[in-house]
């Protein structure tokens, strides 16, 4: 089975659960960032509804983030997507305040960072939210253990402690036996998993990702996107994964809120955008994503008709259509949809046909 396809079908069936938190991880609302020297004047104007090419024209001034809101849920993979230069990195910097919004609020854990005083400030990027960032940021002179055990020795851990915990940390990503390597004698791909594992000791309760596999090349990439989201399943973390590509998105998030000139233009699963994408930006993105592997049975299925059996084998309504046509070619009935206890619908394989070959409407034998 696919990565997506694990996903997907994952984030259906834990949606009930993760929807029903009524504590956000992470609360954005009207969040807007402003670069440039009259930043305070262009948002107080009508000025800030420029679009960015007119706006620096006219005063000089970037808006890089303009009225975002969204919630993270805890223990939710949220990504951020959009092409270079549509805000992302400035946004999920503004969350812990390495850039200083121009307006907006934002809490992490019910705690309201925007009225959170420097040292308070420190702590929360310390203990409760660590960043992985492309560019690894390891300390050349030191071993890979006094990397992964340097959060908790800035957390006033004592060595043998925080050295306990590194080992541990590094066992879960793989690299057990390389703690007293220094960083450039690993690959590219280990060095992004010790970055991993320090972000990963100190415990947070926010992993925040801006682009961190993008340097990586693809096959290595491709194994760092199945260890975020192995680690993703072991520690249950609410992550914030910034990305520019699409099937990485569409691997590893829950929910993707799409970017584009500092605004979020849909914000959705994986479903939801490939499904209904909410412009021809968002459709242009998704386009060339086979819909079989992503949208489900809930999308496809229909009432029983007169005279069809109700004998076929039964399948959740979050089945990925991809993984249903085995069960189709099995049986001569059509699929039970079952959502819960309720029978959604059916499929048969003239509708799978159809949706395979792109026709919208099933054609039957004598219609
Ligand atoms: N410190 C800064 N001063 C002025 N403008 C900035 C600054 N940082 C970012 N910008 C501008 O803000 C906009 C958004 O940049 P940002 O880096 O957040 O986008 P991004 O989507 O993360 O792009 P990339 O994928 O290339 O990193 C861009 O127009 C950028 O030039």
């Amino acid at each position: 089975m696919s990565l997506i396809t694990t996903y997907v079908e994952r984030r259906h069936n834990e949606e009930a659960s993760v929807g029903d938190s009524h504590s956000a991880a992470i609360t954005v609302e009207g969040l807007w960032k402003i670069f440039g020297p009259k930043a305070r004047k262009v948002l107080d104007s009508e000025d800030r509804h420029l679009d960015p090419a007119a706006l620096r024209e006219k005063t000089g001034c970037t808006a890089a983030v303009r009225n975002v809101g969204f919630e993270v849920r805890p223990g939710e993979v949220f990504v951020v997507m959009g092409l270079s230069g549509s805000g992302k990195s400035t946004l999920v910097r503004c969350l812990t305040r390495l850039i200083e919004p121009s307006a907006g609020e934002i809490t992490i854990g019910g705690e309201d960072i925007g009225r959170a005083p420097p040292a308070r400030l420190r702590e929360i990027r310390r203990h409760q939210v660590s960043m992985v960032f492309q560019h690894f940021g390891l300390l050349p002179h030191r071993k890979v253990i006094d990397n992964v055990a340097y959060g908790l020795e800035i957390q006033g851990t004592p060595r043998a402690a925080r050295h306990e915990r590194a080992e541990e940390i590094l066992a879960l990503v793989g690299l057990d036996g390389h703690a007293d390597s220094y960083p450039d004698q690993l690959s590219g791909g280990m060095q992004q998993r010790v970055g991993l594992a320090r972000a990963l000791a100190v415990d947070p309760q926010v992993m925040l990702f801006d682009e961190p596999f993008s340097a990586l090349d693809p096959l290595i990439r491709r194994d760092m996107q199945a260890e975020v989201i192995r680690l993703h399943r072991e520690v249950g973390k609410t992550l914030v994964f910034i990305t520019h590509d699409l099937s990485e998105a569409l691997k590893l998030g829950e929910r993707i809120a799409i970017m584009r000139a500092g605004s979020i233009v849909q914000l959705g699963t994986a479903e939801e955008l490939v499904g209904a994408p909410a412009d021809d930006y968002v459709a242009d993105f998704v386009r060339d994503v086979p819909k079989s592997h992503v949208l489900t049975l809930r999308r496809l299925c229909r009432p029983l008709e007169p005279g069809e059996s109700l004998d076929g084998p039964e399948l959740p309504a979050s089945t990925v259509i991809r993984d249903a046509i085995a069960a189709s070619s099995a049986s001569a009935h059509p699929i039970r949809v079952v959502d819960g206890d309720e029978l959604a619908g059916v499929v048969d394989r003239v509708d799978l046909l159809s949706f395979l070959s792109g026709q919208e409407t099933p054609v039957r034998a004598g219609a």
